[in-house]
């Protein structure tokens, strides 16, 4: 055990949230401080994640190899599958596992290597510490819930975004402090602040730099998170929010995150795209915000019906849990923001529409056909 725990490996290795073991067959794995405190989170069928023990200050998980994380994923309808092999290069990751099957896997697969390269630089306990000494969080969910009952709109979360897989670069002239200004002295309610680097060109410094300008709209820290490093990580810089996508995290890591969102005081807005995805997270406990969508992260096939078809099925559900609903992506127009509102959702989170006008700022108005009021 003890050289399993000495395993410069498996601390500098993303595996799904409570089962980092990179390790041999049904090997014994102590987790990070941050899942010890967390108590019990997760059981599985045999060959998967036998087990999960609370030992003192330390949780045990009994687990096979990273197949069984796949099958665990695969069990729940998730497509993106894990390499699970941090220290090695994607092309070795490539050469043993064939290419990802569509961008979202690849951002994923990236993402992996990412975190364990952050973790090396900034180790989990470190991390975990200056998150608990970061200033108090703002009220995200609040901050939408207010907007919408003031402006009779969706509430606005707006997105500092220079650039994506599917549009390339969206604003040439980026800077991601003067945007986030613009929005928020036009009505934004809340910020989204891309933080991937590699697809997006964004980073966790931007975040930071329009913490420390003054900007007081939530932030929602915009990231594909796979591992509690990236959320201890986001809020030691500032954020207020952060984001899980139900296309990428089983429902024990969905579960494990959100634990850790409210020990942190982090909203979290659950993403999700199809029914699937919407009835597994309507199942967790404690979802207070969900993201509908509209682009396939696979396909990149962009169709704001998906929000209201989903709302069509799940309304009922989503309003007796009091879940505030987010309509994401593909909104350009006063047309496209009312047609999501009368679907059902409360609040929009908008990017290219906003980010590629010469004035980001001035663009809310013409994109909900009236000026929004703080
Ligand atoms: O936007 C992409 O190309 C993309 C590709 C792969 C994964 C995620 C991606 N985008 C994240 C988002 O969903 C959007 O940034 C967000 O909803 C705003 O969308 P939009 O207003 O259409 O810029």
């Amino acid at each position: 055990m003890d050289a399993v725990l000495g395993s410069p490996k498996l601390r500098a290795s993303p595996f799904p949230a409570a089962a980092r073991s990179p390790l041999p067959p049904r090997a014994l794995v102590a987790l990070a401080p941050a899942a010890a405190r967390a108590g019990p989170l997760r059981s599985g069928p045999k060959g998967t994640i036998q087990a999960l023990a609370r030992n003192g200050m330390v949780n045990v998980v009994e687990r096979e190899d990273c197949r069984s994380v796949n099958d665990v994923a695969a069990s729940q309808g998730i497509r993106i599958r894990r390499h699970c092999r941090p220290t090695a290069s994607m092309k070795e990751i490539e050469e043993a596992t064939g290419a990802p099957r569509n961008v979202l896997e690849r951002i994923i697969w990236d993402k992996e290597i990412e975190v364990a390269q952050g973790l090396a630089r900034n180790p989990l306990k470190e991390v975990t510490e200056s998150a608990g000494m970061a200033p108090p969080t703002r009220d995200f969910y609040g901050a939408l819930a207010a907007s919408y009952k003031r402006n009779g709109v969706p509430a606005l979360i707006a997105e500092v975004k220079k650039a994506s897989p599917s549009r390339g670069v969206i604003r040439e002239n980026f800077d991601a402090v003067e945007i986030a200004q613009a929005y928020e002295k036009y009505g934004a309610a809340c910020l989204s602040i891309l933080t991937d680097e590699k697809y997006f060109q964004g980073s966790f410094e931007n975040l930071q730099k329009v913490r420390k300008a003054g900007v007081k709209c939530p932030l929602l820290c915009k990231e594909f998170v796979i591992d509690e490093w990236q959320i201890y990580y986001a809020r030691s810089v500032g954020a207020d929010a952060i984001l899980l996508i139900a296309a990428v995290l089983t429902d024990a890591d969905i579960t494990y995150f959100l634990r850790i969102c409210k020990e942190l005081g982090l909203t979290a807005l659950v993403e999700v795209h199809d029914g699937r995805e919407m009835e597994r997270v309507l199942r967790i406990d404690s979802v207070q915000l969900i993201g509908i969508n509209n682009r396939s992260l696979a396909t990149f096939i962009v169709d704001t019906s998906n929000t209201k078809r989903l709302l069509e099925k799940h309304g009922d559900a989503i309003r007796e849990k009091g879940i505030l609903v987010v309509g994401e992506s593909g909104l350009f127009n006063p047309d496209d923001v009312a047609y999501v509102q009368k679907a059902g959702v409360s609040a929009v989170l908008v990017g290219e529409s906003l980010v590629k006008q010469e004035d980001p700022g001035r663009a809310i108005a013409g994109l909900f056909g009236k000026e929004l009021l703080h």
